[in-house]
């Protein structure tokens, strides 16, 4: 399969700063369909790497290596693309969903209209026919009552709502790839599973590629087909997910595994019968 993201010795450092840098030699492929999990503690580098993909690093972090794309014009170099060409890229061959999802969405502008915005620029849609995709971009990440929530400023929806708005807004242009970066970890747990599963189905209904970023093992472990492991800002072992799972050949990804399941070991002994944990 062709690769539709080449990451190649990709390093980020902090201007101004000495030492190593912050991400060191990484390197990987996403192939088009393709679902990779990018796992790893805190502080291992995971989001600058998808920072760096988006070319959303500010200075003083700066982007080093290679990261090529596959539009449907062409492979841009994003390190080093012109502006002009990496306004094309983004929506339309790589869309992202943040942890937070304020982080992509404007407090200031009703959600509709923050909508309206990447349908218009990339599909050309105006007048009733933009209204009507804008409440089917709403209503295909299912919220209920699309109108209601075209209306609303993001400050009127709950938290859940709110990421599914941002999922809505990362597939607006229909993009080739998704880039999700912790998408659940700031999400009650109750409405976490809902918005897992939303970026399942559009990703398999789509035939997107996906980068899923996550810290939670046995999540990516359901959503990824290969798993890239890091630490410390390197790539520490990469597989397909059903043979680094089971039989990791690192330590790290040893030690991973096995907290994981230490913590699944413990899961039946907590109270299930409305006791607090
Ligand atoms: N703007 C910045 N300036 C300086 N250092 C930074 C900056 N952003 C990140 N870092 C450092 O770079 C390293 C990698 O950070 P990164 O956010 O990529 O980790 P992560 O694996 O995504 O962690 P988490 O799971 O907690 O989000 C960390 O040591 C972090 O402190």
């Amino acid at each position: 399969m062709t690769a539709l993201l080449s990451v190649d010795s990709l390093g980020v450092h902090l201007d101004g700063v000495a030492g190593a840098p912050l991400v060191d030699d990484v390197s990987f492929e996403v192939a088009e369909g393709e679902r990779l999990g990018v796992i790893g503690e805190s502080g291992s580098g995971k989001s600058l790497t998808a920072l760096a993909v988006l070319r959303l690093l500010a200075h003083p972090l700066r982007a080093t290596g290679s990261i090529r794309l596959a539009t449907g014009e062409g492979d841009v170099e994003v390190i080093g693309a012109r502006q002009r060409r990496l306004d094309g890229v983004r929506g339309s061959t790589v869309g992202a969903v943040f942890q937070e999802p304020l982080a992509s969405l404007d407090p200031l502008m009703r959600i509709g209209a923050q909508l309206a915005w990447p349908l218009r620029r990339h599909r050309g849609l105006r007048g009733d026919a933009l209204r009507r995709a804008v409440l089917d971009a709403l209503a295909e990440v299912q919220l209920a009552a699309p109108e209601r929530i075209a209306r609303s400023f993001i400050h009127e929806v709950s938290g859940g709502q709110r990421q599914r708005v941002a999922i809505a807004l990362a597939l607006a242009a229909q993009p080739r790839l998704l880039i999700a970066d912790e998408p659940t970890t700031a999400l009650d747990v109750t409405v976490q599973a809902g918005v897992l599963e939303l970026i399942q189905s559009s990703v398999a209904e789509r035939g997107m590629s996906l980068v899923f970023i996550s810290h939670d093992l046995p999540v990516v472990a359901g959503i990824a087909d290969r798993v890239v492991v890091m630490r410390a800002g390197r790539v520490v072992e990469t597989g397909e997910t059903r043979q680094l799972l089971s039989a990791p050949r690192e330590g790290y990804t040893r030690t991973l595994v096995a907290a994981s399941r230490a913590l699944d070991d413990l899961l039946p002994a907590a109270p299930l019968d409305g006791g607090r944990v």
